[in-house]
């Protein structure tokens, strides 16, 4: 598979252990079952985003609970959290926005945040990260809302305000994109950028490549009960080839140019010139097309990394 590599993190990384997340040779398995996840190896420092892709019962979620060791089985490997400065309590420094929700029904939704923040900061801090978490969020509107009366969006995005309202430095989120619409979703993109900018770390699950390719700097993919690539996103969008193709007729039947894709406008017209200088009479061009392959057509185009998606995801 181009650009992933099944050791897990950048050369760069594995050269230092000075990192918010290591992972080495982690294995799980519920009860006495055979093991949802065997070998994974995963490393991340502050700004990496660890987008995890798998089909449905890949084992997603499994990982997560497995690293954070909050569910019952059988785990071997090791798991260090919450190196790289963060210092004392490294629960602390932890956030999980789980798939399930878990929210205080009759609660509101700041009354929620308030409970969840007491959790884990200092008194001092609770009502400050409470206010902060709902402008964070957008959720002004919903804040004196009980949780049983939201949508299903809100609910999520509340879920999510409550599992961060610590501000962690490693975020965990599990499916967080799921039930939102089109504007929560594009806020908590924009939240989950600003988290990068500022040295968070995070790992992201998600059924939906487009998700991943918008939030993540790594692509993590879970398959057949392993993690089977992981890498920079870049090198996997980077080892397909997007390519400027002109379509022109000619006396002996229309031909196919191609060229790299352009990074600018500039360097397309100077392509097209170039053509037209080597003969390809303008009058002659029956097309002139950009390529780009998502990360959706990068995944269908790999036979191993095409398992990691359904096909109607
Ligand atoms: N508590 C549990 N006890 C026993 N088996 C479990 C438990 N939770 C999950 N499993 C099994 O572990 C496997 C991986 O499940 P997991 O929920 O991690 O997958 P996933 O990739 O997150 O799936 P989805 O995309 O549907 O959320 C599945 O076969 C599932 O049935």
């Amino acid at each position: 598979m181009s650009g992933l590599t099944r050791e897990g993190g950048t050369p760069a990384d594995q050269a230092t252990g000075d990192h918010l997340l290591a992972v080495t040779d982690l294995s799980f398995a519920y009860g006495d079952s055979q093991p949802v996840l065997t070998g994974v190896t995963l490393r991340l420092r502050g700004g990496q985003v660890l987008g995890v892709l798998g089909r449905n019962g890949a084992g997603k979620s499994t990982l997560i609970n497995a690293i954070l060791d909050i569910v019952p089985g059988r785990r071997a490997g090791e798991v260090v959290l919450g190196q790289e400065g963060t210092g004392g309590d490294t629960r602390r420094h932890v956030g999980v926005a789980g798939q399930r929700i878990s929210l205080y029904k009759k609660l509101t939704v700041a009354e929620n945040l308030t409970h969840a923040a007491r959790l884990v900061l200092p008194r001092g801090r609770v009502a400050a990260a409470t206010e902060r978490a709902i402008e964070d969020f957008g959720l002004a509107k919903v804040a004196r809302t009980p949780v049983h009366r939201l949508s299903g969006g809100w609910e999520r995005l509340s879920h999510i305000a409550a599992s961060f309202v610590h501000a962690p430095r490693l975020r965990f989120l599990d499916e967080p994109t799921s039930a939102l619409d089109f504007e929560t979703r594009t806020r908590l993109v924009a939240l989950m950028a600003r988290w990068r900018q500022d040295g968070d770390a995070m790992i992201v699950t998600s059924h939906y490549p487009e998700d991943i390719e918008e939030t993540c700097t790594h692509v993590a993919v879970v398959s057949g009960g392993t993690v089977v690539g992981v890498g920079p996103l870049r090198d996997l969008l980077g080892g397909y080839h997007s390519e400027l193709l002109m379509r022109v007729g000619g006396e002996d039947g229309p031909l196919t140019l191609r060229a790299p894709a352009p990074g600018t406008v500039g360097q397309a017209a100077e392509t097209l010139a170039r053509w037209a200088r080597e003969g390809h009479a303008a009058s002659a061009v029956e097309s002139v097309r950009l390529t780009s392959r998502n990360l959706r057509e990068i995944i269908s185009l790999d036979p191993e990394l095409r398992g990691s998606v359904g096909e109607n995801d």
